[in-house]
């Protein structure tokens, strides 16, 4: 049998889809409800076109960003997805190896299957990605846990106040992991606690945060303008517009297309970040363009993960790398910093 060259994101994710168990890859690949915002985060992308300019005597392009204090080697980030286990056998370490080998940032998921300590072990830029828990003392502890381990941002997830109804988790029963994966972040002497969420949160738990941490404050969720307002007023130091991949309320709009009101919003107080949807090079130019600082990946890392451990996770990053240097060559561009919108010819309409 030939084994198909994979040149490209979907091709990972068609591998990743004949590999991952079925209800796994039910998990990883599906949204909220009728997975409308789903599908949306990507289309919204193909529906923006490039304009491109041409004879501009541009050097090589100039990937590099800060990312919050981070310098990186290109504005694409790993977005925080849970369960890399259930991928392979080496999960979140072998995704923040990759991370690393690429010079750009992980946000360690909360529910990761592999702890905080481990994960900050690979040498990786590493952000931890939390949810609040009611019981605030143990989430004090927590982020005592991720930042000993090195983390140098707190990414708090604020559109979960419930848990996304995944409709085909619900067909397959998938509520918990198989015998011998757990959530090593949730661990209590001995004990693993259940990850909870709560609708009680408000912007006074973000001063609780603040007042337990000095590390910066990342909100990860935002797609209302007056929420992004919200965030600056109360010392976020980057807000990511993202809807959760599709997975928490369906029918919001593409993070795409919530970017540009946020952008407004923020007035370039703190960085804007985004994810959902991220699939192209083209994607990333898109992005950058509406005024975001970097984009984040999720679903791509896992079916690289899925594929080739590590080096599926590389293969995928590097090839979005590729795929970013080709389109601002293409549309003369020398820098991710110089993208503004004229290069885009947007919908009418929708923006
Ligand atoms: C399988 C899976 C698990 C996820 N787990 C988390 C999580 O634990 N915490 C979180 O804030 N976001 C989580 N997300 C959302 C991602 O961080 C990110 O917002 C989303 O995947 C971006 O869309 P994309 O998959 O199209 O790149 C998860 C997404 C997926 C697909
Ligand atoms: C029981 C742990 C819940 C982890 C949530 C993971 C997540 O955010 C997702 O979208 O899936």
């Amino acid at each position: 049998m030939t084994v198909p060259k994979l040149l490209n994101v979907r091709d990972f994710q068609a591998a990743a889809a004949q590999i991952l168990d079925p209800v796994h890859a039910d998990y990883f690949a599906g949204g909220a409800r009728d997975e409308i915002t789903l599908a949306e985060n990507e289309t919204a992308f193909d529906r923006i076109s490039l304009l491109p300019r041409v004879l501009r005597g541009r050097p090589a392009p100039d990937l590099t960003v800060d990312l919050v204090g981070s310098p990186t080697s290109m504005p694409i980030f790993l977005s925080p997805t849970a369960f890399h286990r259930l991928a392979h056998p080496e999960g979140e370490a072998a995704t923040a190896r990759a991370a690393a080998a690429a010079g750009t940032v992980m946000i360690a998921a909360m529910a990761s299957t592999v702890a905080v300590e481990e994960v900050a072990a690979q040498g990786t830029a590493l952000w931890f990605q939390l949810y609040l828990q009611p019981d605030l003392a143990f989430t004090e502890s927590v982020i005592q846990r991720a930042a000993a381990a090195g983390c140098r941002a707190l990414v708090l997830t604020v559109d979960s106040a419930v848990f996304g109804s995944h409709e085909r988790d619900n067909r397959h029963d998938f509520h918990q992991l198989p015998d011998g994966l757990h959530c090593e972040n949730m661990r209590d002497a001995g004990e693993v606690r259940p990850i909870q969420m709560s609708p009680e949160f408000s912007w006074k738990h973000l001063r609780w945060l603040q007042s337990v941490t000095d590390l910066p404050v990342i909100l990860k969720g935002i797609l209302h303008p007056d929420d992004a307002i919200l965030a600056v007023e109360h010392g976020a130091a980057a807000v990511i517009v993202s809807n959760h991949g599709g997975r928490q309320l369906d029918t919001t709009p593409a993070s795409i297309r919530a970017l540009p009101a946020v952008v407004r919003a923020v007035g370039g107080r703190i960085p804007v970040l985004l994810d959902g949807g991220i699939r192209r090079g083209t994607d990333v130019v898109k992005a950058l363009a509406l005024g975001a600082t970097a984009v984040g990946v999720g679903r791509p890392v896992v079916w690289g993960l899925a594929v080739d451990g590590g080096k599926g996770v590389s293969a995928v990053l590097e090839i979005l790398r590729a795929e970013l240097e080709h389109t601002l060559l293409l549309c003369g561009y020398g820098s991710v910093r110089e993208l503004v919108a004229g290069l885009l010819l947007l919908p009418p309409g929708e923006y």
